[in-house]
């Protein structure tokens, strides 16, 4: 049985391979959640069919826990009822869309068969390494693609902690590099951070919630330009402001091909 099992399994292995080289090159996956999210979609498919046997739905780390105070709570279902406008004719998509988030992108867009030989199997994304909810980065990105713009409620757990009682400023810029680098992939494909410019106005105190207001700026050939505003939920309270840059790269620049 399981030898039978193996078997198909390797028989499966270039077709899925050959999928996921396809996936790559047409779409360019760089760290998109969303491009590597349909990625593994489109291949789930196939998977189902042959029943292949590491494929596991993906845990979305953006859903709401018990760990999100009312703030942030608030943020999400502000935007997430944006997501779907009502309508005479019934409802329909509307202007934005929540992004999921997963821990490691890359085990889920191959299915764990090719980019797991090359990156190591105990990776994981840096803002979603920690299982304990509300400790570190809990956030929950809303994407706005007509409008080339996107927010992020951001509630910052105890871990993070840099000046006392406040968070660490290697923390927000690990979120403004986060949301900045969604948007630029989302809108460009595979991307990777060139210039991160940042100006801390005020402090941001621990445990409270944000929003990231990140836009794209402009694009020339290669360079995606993005700033990103770091607010109270309110915006009355400027945190942060910062401008980044992305190029465009293809999968060959990550993996030295
Ligand atoms: C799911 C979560 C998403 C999170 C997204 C997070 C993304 C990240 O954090 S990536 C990790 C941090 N970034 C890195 O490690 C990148 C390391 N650097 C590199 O790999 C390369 O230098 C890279 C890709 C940035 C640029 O590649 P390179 O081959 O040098 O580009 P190149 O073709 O020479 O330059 C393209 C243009 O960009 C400009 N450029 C390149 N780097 C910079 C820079 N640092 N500042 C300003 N301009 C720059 C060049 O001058 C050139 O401009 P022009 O076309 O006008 O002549």
């Amino acid at each position: 049985m399981i030898r039978r099992c193996l078997q198909a399994v390797r028989r499966f292995i270039p077709h899925y391979h050959a999928l996921f080289q396809d996936a790559v090159s047409q779409r360019g996956l760089a760290e998109s959640p969303e491009l590597w999210c349909s990625a593994h979609r489109s291949a789930r498919g196939l998977s189902k069919m042959s029943l292949w046997p590491f494929s596991v739905s993906p845990r979305d780390f953006s859903q709401p826990n018990t760990s999100w105070n009312a703030e942030m709570q608030e943020v999400y279902d502000h935007y997430n009822a944006l997501c779907e406008v009502k309508t005479e004719e019934g409802e329909k998509k509307g202007p934005w869309r929540k992004l999921p988030s997963y821990n490691r992108s890359l085990k889920y867009a191959t299915g764990g068969v090719y980019l797991s030989k090359i990156i190591q199997s105990k990776a994981r994304l840096f803002t979603r390494n920690i299982k304990e909810h509300g400790a570190t980065f809990e956030y929950v990105v809303f994407m706005n693609k007509q409008e080339k713009r996107c927010v992020c409620a951001f509630q910052a757990g105890h871990l993070l902690e840099g000046p006392p009682g406040h968070v660490h400023g290697g923390a927000i810029a690990t979120m403004i590099d986060t949301v900045t680098g969604t948007l630029a992939g989302y809108l460009a494909g595979p991307i990777m951070t060139a210039n991160l410019n940042i100006n801390y106005r005020s402090p941001i105190p621990l445990g409270s919630v944000v929003v990231l207001h990140s836009a794209l700026d402009r694009t020339e050939g290669k360079k995606i330009f993005v700033t990103c505003r770091v607010t109270s939920t309110d915006e009355s309270k400027l945190h942060t402001e910062a401008t980044a840059l992305f190029i465009s790269v293809n999968m060959g620049h990550l993996f030295g091909t």
